[in-house]
């Protein structure tokens, strides 16, 4: 059977053929199909420009009744439930993460849809005392046409992580999923189509990162950008965006640490460390890669998260093994090169072996890794990798494992795992990152906290009510009324 194509999806139509011919997406795991898509080019970007343009500026959606937006919105969450098992195979073949995440993701979605849907109806303005034969209030307007230029880590999650809070404050989007994971893009437009939402709300351009996301990007008829992915990226969008002015919210890279006290309850904290650095093979922006540990139990720890890496069973995401594949092979030899680095900078301790059976044997695995005896100022403590690589650090006082937590080019999470509540707090009030874990890290259907970064890890804030701003302009009115 021949792999089916995604179209692009602009205002009531489907384009299965664009400017810029066809992509293909793969299995990571097996390198097979998925998927072929159309591409964008300059002319599709205008069309969807116009699109969304047309529905913010004439279409319904942002004269609607707020609890009629709020209907649909929760009508979009139903549909993901009601198709989730569908959705996260889809997922799990397309990124190659194991199917329980891919399953996480499709529930989490439909939590974005149910919180903002819930908050669609309670966006109020606030009244502001002038004093006498005055009035003045402020009006929370969508900010109009919303850009989410997508990852491939969490294609489906991000895609509503974002899309949910811009349609609750009335705005229209446009969404440039990654190359590398196309397919549940086009699910989501088609549930949104299902759930009732007007035609243009929400277009769907696949494509060239470099071609139509920066063309998506400087195009005068897009009024704000979301924008998930690497820093160099990011950078480019935000200059792409300063060329006309407009808003950006970034989420970008980490190196976040988990603190390891001596006193934590260690048969609770390790699965929570190994998770951390683990999940989707380590291919998260939030993942904790540095593990600072107290150092008088340095030596047992390493040894018991040796032994569970050399456990671990990798295989394709659809079988749900430990941990899948990385996204790509050329991913898998960026992260090897790692390995290499990571042996010049301290030493390396590899866990699970990659599956030989023939079926696996093209993919892109890596085995996850341990590195010790390197130095917070080595490149291995320092960069970004995105693959399942921990480098454990010792530490002998809070004091130090702050300094050496805080001294990181990004400040995007933290996990702390202690039964103090001193250090527990003391750590959460100094550590220089937008969210602090104590005794766990990520927390199952999690949208209802603000997510986001300091330093280079971005800015702005997605999820939590905090989010809704960034879809939203505030316009203040001011009355004069003197009675004579
Ligand atoms: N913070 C995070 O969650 C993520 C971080 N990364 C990091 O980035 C590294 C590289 O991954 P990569 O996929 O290249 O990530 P990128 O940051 O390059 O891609 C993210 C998104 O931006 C798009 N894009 C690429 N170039 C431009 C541009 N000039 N203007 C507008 N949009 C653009 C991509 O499209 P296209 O796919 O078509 O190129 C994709 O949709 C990873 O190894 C990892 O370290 C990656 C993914 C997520
Ligand atoms: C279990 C980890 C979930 C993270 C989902 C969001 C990821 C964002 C990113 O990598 O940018």
């Amino acid at each position: 059977m021949s792999a089916p194509v995604i179209p692009l999806v602009i205002g009531d139509k489907e384009y299965s053929e664009a400017s810029d011919g066809f992509g293909e997406s793969r299995n990571p795991a097996t390198g097979a199909v998925v998927a072929s898509f159309a591409r964008a080019g300059e002319k599709e970007v205008n069309l969807a420009v116009s699109a969304a343009r047309r529905a913010f500026d004439e279409g319904p959606w942002n004269r609607m009744r707020p609890f009629e937006r709020a209907r649909i919105m929760h009508r979009i969450g139903e549909l993901m439930l009601e198709r989730r098992d569908e959705i996260a195979r889809l997922e799990s073949e397309d990124s190659g993460k194991p199917l329980r995440d891919a399953y996480w993701e499709v529930d989490c979605s439909a939590r974005f849809f149910e919180f903002y849907g819930g908050a669609a109806d309670k966006l109020q303005g606030r009244s502001i005392p002038l004093g006498p034969n005055y009035s003045d209030w402020t009006v929370r307007e969508g900010i109009g046409v919303s850009l989410h230029i997508i990852p491939w880590n969490y294609p489906f999650q991000l895609i509503a992580r974002g899309v949910a809070p811009a349609l609750a404050a009335g705005c229209s989007v446009i969404i440039k999923p990654a190359t590398e994971t196309p397919v549940t893009a086009y699910e989501f437009l088609k549930i949104c189509r299902e759930a009732g939402l007007p035609e243009g709300q929400v277009n769907l351009i696949n494509g060239r990162g470099s071609l139509v996301g920066d063309l998506l990007a400087r195009h005068p008829g897009v009024d704000q950008i979301t924008f998930t992915g690497s820093v160099a990226t990011g950078q480019r969008v935000m200059e792409a965006a300063a060329s006309h002015a407009i808003p950006t919210n970034m989420e970008l890279g980490g190196k976040s640490p988990q603190v390891l006290f001596a006193d934590a309850e260690m048969e609770k904290a390790l699965p929570i460390i190994a998770g951390g650095f683990l999940t989707h093979a380590g291919q998260v922006c939030n993942a904790g890669t540095r593990l600072l540990v107290e150092r008088s139990i340095h030596d047992d720890v390493v040894e018991r998260l040796h032994q569970h890496i050399q456990s671990m069973r990798l295989g394709a995401g659809v079988d749900d093994p430990d941990m899948g594949p990385l996204i790509n092979t050329s991913h898998r030899d960026d992260v090897e090169r790692y390995y290499e680095v990571a042996r010049g900078d301290g030493e390396l301790l590899l866990g699970a072996d990659v599956p030989s059976d023939t079926a696996l044997a093209e993919g892109a695995f890596v085995r996850p890794g341990l590195v010790i005896g390197a130095s917070n100022e080595t490149r291995i403590a320092r960069e970004e990798v995105f693959g399942p690589i921990l480098t454990v650090i010792p530490f002998d006082t809070p004091d130090e494992a702050i300094r050496i937590a805080n001294d990181s080019p990004f400040g995007l999470v933290a996990g702390v795992h202690t039964t103090n509540i001193n250090k527990a707090l003391g750590l959460g009030e100094k550590l220089r990152v937008g969210q602090v874990w104590i005794n766990s890290f990520g927390v199952g259907l999690d949208v209802e906290f603000p997510f986001g970064g300091y330093k280079l890890s971005g800015f702005g804030r997605e999820k939590g009510l905090e989010a809704i701003a960034a879809y939203q302009q505030i316009k203040n009115i001011c009355i004069h009324h003197p009675l004579s």
